[in-house]
């Protein structure tokens, strides 16, 4: 990506958010970056499918035999503890450290994290790995932040993201990590600049693995771009926010949504995105 470029067009820019969201869509599909993933078992499908209609390839590749020759091909990781057992911990921690070694990014999604001590430990342990991003539901966030299992509901959220900000902030700070927190907006932290990401509606919520599926494009989006991680995330919420908004157009309910959400990604244009990604500032 030519930043000075970018730079110069964002001035005579309407909505330099949509530009940027764009050039990251069109580097996707260029450059189809290998993002391995080791995810929970209810989102393997959803995810993969997001990131192929996106053009990124995704690999499911979560051995702990398999790491050491196959995670140094990747441009990007996803970890996500949804279903995790005992033996998946160690293969996320070696798959961590692999892409620290080299320098690639890596993002955590902590989800249900709340859920027991077992998972909210092995999340603290993840985030001393430093992942490049945390992107959780508001309720997540607010458990990984304060490092106790406070209140949950599993996997959904009992929080708006509104109410998550000031937790997102805070892991931000403590963690080095970008911190996104979904919801009707999605907020996107760096401990200092806050921004809100408008784009997607509440059925979104009926997908089960759609928050899955978003942290994997912000891998993606990450994958292109790893100077820049604050950025590519804010803008991978806004896109497929968006894609869920057209998606919606031809769906009559969640099931239909879903199939419909990865159409729309597959065949976003220049023209929808700059105009309708929706991201503003708080901070
Ligand atoms: N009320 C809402 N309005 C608009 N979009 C939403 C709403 N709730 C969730 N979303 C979108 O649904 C996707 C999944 O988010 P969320 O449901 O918060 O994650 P999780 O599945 O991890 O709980 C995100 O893209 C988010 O922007
Ligand atoms: C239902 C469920 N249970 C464990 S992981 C999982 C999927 C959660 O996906 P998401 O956080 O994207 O709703
Ligand atoms: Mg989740």
């Amino acid at each position: 990506m030519n930043l000075e470029q970018q730079q110069q067009d964002d001035q005579q820019d309407t909505n330099p958010w949509g530009t940027k969201s764009w050039t990251y869509i069109s580097s996707l599909k260029q450059q189809s970056p290998l993002i391995q993933c080791i995810t929970n078992l209810v989102s393997m499908d959803l995810i993969a499918n997001t990131l192929l209609s996106a053009g990124a390839s995704p690999a499911m590749i979560h051995s702990i035999l398999e790491i050491p020759d196959f995670t140094p091909h990747t441009q990007s990781l996803l970890i996500n503890v949804g279903t995790l057992t005992p033996e998946w911990l160690p293969a996320m921690k070696a798959a961590a450290g692999v892409a620290n070694r080299l320098c690639k990014p890596w993002v955590l999604d902590p989800a249900a994290v709340g859920a027991s001590r077992f998972r909210l430990k092995a999340c603290i342990e993840l985030v001393e790995l430093k992942p490049t991003v945390i992107r959780g539901n508001a309720s997540e966030i607010i458990a990984l932040s304060l490092g106790s299992l406070g209140s949950m509901k599993g996997a959904d959220s009992l929080h708006e993201s509104s109410d998550a900000v000031e937790a997102a902030k805070s892991l931000a700070k403590s963690s080095g990590a970008i911190v996104a927190v979904s919801g009707s907006v999605d907020f996107v932290t760096d401990g200092q600049r806050v921004v809100g990401a408008h784009n997607g509606l509440p059925m979104m919520q009926k997908i089960t693995a759609s928050g899955c599926a978003v942290t994997a494009l912000i891998a993606a989006f990450v994958a292109i771009d790893p100077a820049h991680a604050f950025e590519a995330t804010a803008c991978a919420l806004s896109v497929f926010g968006l894609a869920g908004e057209i998606g919606m157009c031809l769906a009559n309910g969640p099931a239909s949504l879903r199939m419909h959400l990865i159409d729309s990604l597959y065949g976003l244009d220049q023209e929808t995105v700059v105009q309708r990604v929706k991201i503003t500032s708080f901070s």
